[in-house]
């Protein structure tokens, strides 16, 4: 009798819930937006009375359609750890910009977290856009994270869990985006419409710290300091400094300097920006190019002393000069109108200062996390106001290979840690400078059959022709050192009549 009674319970419950959904589809169809909207808003009304739970919605469009939400974005990353686990509804997708492929929770699947204690459930959801004035609904839907916990949870969820998520999924995203390559060397910028400052390509430089040729103290001391760099945002806060780290990377041609940045971006999962100076005009350009630099990026300036004559030395002022002088920077003059005329000429106006102020200026903050890299080949040459401690921070010197860093690619090329042909390499290599460019020459297979002793030889016949090399240089010098050195004094003249200039420097001519 019992059954009886619940079999009928149920087809009562089951047809007017029917009856109810046949209804409401009538009125989805037939009324109008504003009525639905309306009844739509009553019954979330009423319903939210009786239900001890609090929901949050986070739309994945803000203002326009043209902008996706920070956040909407930062709770899909969040989520897609939890989703691949657990979500029986998935899909794929693959974000621009993004290096990986993302599995989200697909749409009315729902999601648990667990937070201090607190059940928090997570539903995407789509809502239809508000209908045109005349009737048309071309928007398509747009969608919506639903985030539903008990209200006795509020205070928890709106001042720790909802900073947690944003942090987490913006780990995340980063972790994920794919790294770009910037330069401001290729934009035209007479094109219209205009180009942005900077074009990009995805960066994709495979160098890791593992195989760079060097000591391996020094190398863990290079690592350490990025790192430490990039961990360090409450402390650069505290102190009151802006929150990016200069590095002066220096040494001959080939010993790794390039190689180096590649490596840093790697390990610290950072865009590169690679600061073409002969292509900026002046310094209000290099000022709106700082401002489009995001955070998380290194900016490079290679070959520093080649970029732009940043020296800062000038002729010192002596009155029995003064003439001279008067007509030097007349025909200096002269000279600038030239080259300004000459068609397709650059004139790059971008000064000592100008770049100082880049570095460390008021400027330099904005973005925050950033790392600037100037390589050089001759760090005598550049004024030191530019590579003092503050600006470049850290001075690395990259140089000739020594033994150890060889064995770093030795192990690299070849997969070999130790040969009877690595005495003889050392000997020769405490006898005469190689850079790490040619043993890495000198250790490429060039064709299937070369084995670890073929490698081996060649690099050994590199280092005894670098040391004829250098031994035929050296008797050269010393042949020339008994000549007469009849252009010493005009040097000695020239030094004494040149002295550190104030940073307050001209144009510089390209
Ligand atoms: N220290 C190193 N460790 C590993 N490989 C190196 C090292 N130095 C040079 N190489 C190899 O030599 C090549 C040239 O090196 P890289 O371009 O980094 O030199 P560089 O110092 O930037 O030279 P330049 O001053 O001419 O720009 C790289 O492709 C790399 O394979
Ligand atoms: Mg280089």
């Amino acid at each position: 009798m019992a059954a009886i009674t619940m079999a009928e319970m149920w087809t009562t419950v089951g047809s007017t819930m029917a009856s109810f959904m046949f209804v409401w589809t009538i009125i989805r169809q037939y009324c109008p937006y504003e009525v639905r909207q309306h009844l739509e808003k009553s019954m979330h009304r009423l319903m939210s009375f009786f239900n001890p739970h609090i929901h949050v919605s986070i739309d994945e469009f803000m203002g326009t359609r043209l902008n996706r939400s920070e956040a909407y974005a930062a709770v899909e990353a969040y989520l897609s750890t939890n989703s691949e686990k657990n979500a029986k509804r998935l899909k794929l997708e693959m974000e621009k910009d993004s290096k990986k492929i993302v599995l989200t929770m697909d749409e009315y699947q729902k999601l648990t977290d667990e937070f201090q204690g607190a059940e928090i459930s997570w539903v995407l959801r789509t809502k239809s856009p508000k209908p045109m004035r005349n009737g048309n609904n071309s928007q398509p839907e747009t969608r919506y994270y639903n985030l539903t916990f008990h209200k006795r949870y509020r205070e928890m969820i709106a001042e720790s869990y909802l900073e947690h998520v944003m942090k987490k999924g913006k780990e995340i995203r980063v972790k994920n985006r794919q790294r770009k390559l910037y330069t401001n060397g290729a934009r035209d910028k007479y094109a219209w419409p205009r180009q942005p400052m900077w074009s990009d390509v995805p960066f994709e430089h495979p160098a890791r710290f593992e195989s760079v040729a060097m000591e391996a103290e020094k190398k863990q001391e290079i690592i350490e300091d990025l790192l430490t760099f990039s961990q360090s945002k409450d402390f650069y806060a505290r102190i009151g400094r802006a929150w990016k780290r200069g590095y002066l990377l220096y040494g001959p041609p080939g010993t790794g300097k390039s190689t180096m940045i590649a490596a840093m971006a790697n390990l610290l999962n950072y865009d590169v920006y690679d600061l073409e100076l002969t292509a900026v005009e002046n310094n209000t350009e290099l000022k709106k190019l700082l401002i489009e630099i995001t955070g998380k990026s290194i900016i490079v300036i290679e070959d520093i002393d080649c970029s732009l004559d940043l020296t800062g030395h000038r002729k010192k002022k002596k009155k029995t000069e003064k003439e001279t002088e008067d007509k030097n920077e007349e025909e200096e003059e002269k000279k600038q109108t030239d080259l300004k005329n000459r068609e397709g000429e650059r004139f790059s106006k971008v000064t000592l200062s100008g770049l100082l102020n880049f570095i460390d200026g008021l400027w330099s903050a904005c973005g925050g996390e950033r790392i600037i890299v100037f390589t050089t080949n001759h760090v005598e040459k550049l004024d030191p106001a530019l590579i003092r401690r503050g600006r470049m921070d850290k001075h690395i010197e990259l140089s000739y290979c020594s033994f150890e860093g060889f064995k770093v690619l030795a192990k690299n090329y070849l997969l070999v840690e130790a040969h009877p042909l690595f005495d003889m390499i050392q000997q020769l290599m405490g006898e005469t400078e190689i850079t790490p460019a040619d043993v890495a020459e000198a250790l490429m297979r060039k064709s299937p059959r070369e084995d670890v002793e073929k490698s081996l030889s060649k690099l050994i016949q590199a280092l005894e022709e670098a040391k004829k090399e250098a031994a035929a240089k050296k008797a050269e010098e010393e042949s020339r050192g008994k000549a007469p050195a009849k252009d010493d004094s005009l040097l000695q003249d020239k030094k004494e009549t040149e002295e550190p200039q104030s940073l307050d420097d001209g144009a510089v001519l390209l």
